[in-house]
């Protein structure tokens, strides 16, 4: 592996062992799910979660899951080959949930029903699985835009945590890469042989979210520190300082 490389890849799993430390993510013993869409973050993290393990003092087990959502023209088979040369355990899951979306309720917003119903699937299968947590690949761009869009679309200032204790099906889900930014991992993506399936969603690119991305980025031209600012202020619990 060339150098710049190596470093690429240390810097995804620095990443990882200090959310996995800090938030005390993994316990001995522990059975994660890693959730794979096929794009580049929950590709990134598959492979840093499985070389995470050869270093981590906590052991764990590891499986991929992906949620098939009923695309015709979406193919697997490189998450497949992948997850074989790696040596994880690989499934899909078969659902018609495009099919009720699009076809049967013509969803005008299709996205919140469409992870819901994903979330639903997925965490069904790591029970099913008898595993105990699964991964998510978000990371802290991600966050912020979460962020922001609950702000400026729900009124409220809230993004998803580290950690969250799913109590309806006993599972937690872990976000081992939110301390990385999404230029980390596109940078990983590109110097390894990490393949990605293209998503068939009409939806892809044509968020709310992505409107966000697009947003967030114009103004870290301005205010170059601004996006580490923001993760600072996301984690600064002693200097929250609102009205009430
Ligand atoms: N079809 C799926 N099957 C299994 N897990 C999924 C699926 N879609 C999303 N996930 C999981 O949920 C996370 C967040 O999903 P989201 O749709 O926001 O993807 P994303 O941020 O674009 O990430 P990615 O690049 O991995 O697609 C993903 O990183 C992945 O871990």
């Amino acid at each position: 592996m060339k150098h710049a490389n190596k470093i690429a890849m240390k810097q995804i799993l620095g990443g990882i062992r200090k959310a996995v430390e800090e938030y005390d993510m993994i316990q001995d013993g522990d059975k994660i799910v890693v959730g794979v869409s096929g794009g580049k973050d929950s590709m990134v993290l598959l492979y840093g979660m499985k070389l995470f393990q050869r270093f981590s003092p906590v052991k764990y087990d590891l499986a991929a899951v992906t949620i098939g959502m009923g695309f015709e023209n979406f193919d697997t088979s490189p998450i497949e080959e992948f997850c074989k040369k790696i040596d994880v355990p690989y499934y899909v899951v078969d659902t018609d949930i495009a099919e009720i979306i699009f076809d049967i309720r013509k969803e005008k917003n299709p996205c919140a029903l469409c992870a819901k119903m994903r979330r639903g699937a997925l965490h069904d299968k790591v029970k099913d699985l008898g595993f105990n947590k699964v991964a998510l690949g978000h990371h802290a761009d991600d966050a912020l835009e979460t962020l922001f869009l609950s702000m400026f679309y729900e009124g409220r200032i809230s993004t998803f945590k580290p950690v969250t204790y799913l109590s309806n099906k006993d599972i937690h889900c872990i976000r081992p890469m939110l301390l990385l930014k999404e230029a980390q991992v596109e940078g990983v993506m590109n110097r390894h042989d990490i393949p990605v399936v293209e998503s068939p969603c009409p939806m892809d690119r044509h968020t709310k979210r992505e409107d966000m991305k697009l947003l967030l980025k114009s103004i870290y031209k301005d205010i170059p520190e601004g996006r580490d600012r923001l993760i600072r202020a996301i984690r600064n619990k002693d200097q929250l300082s609102l009205w009430f």
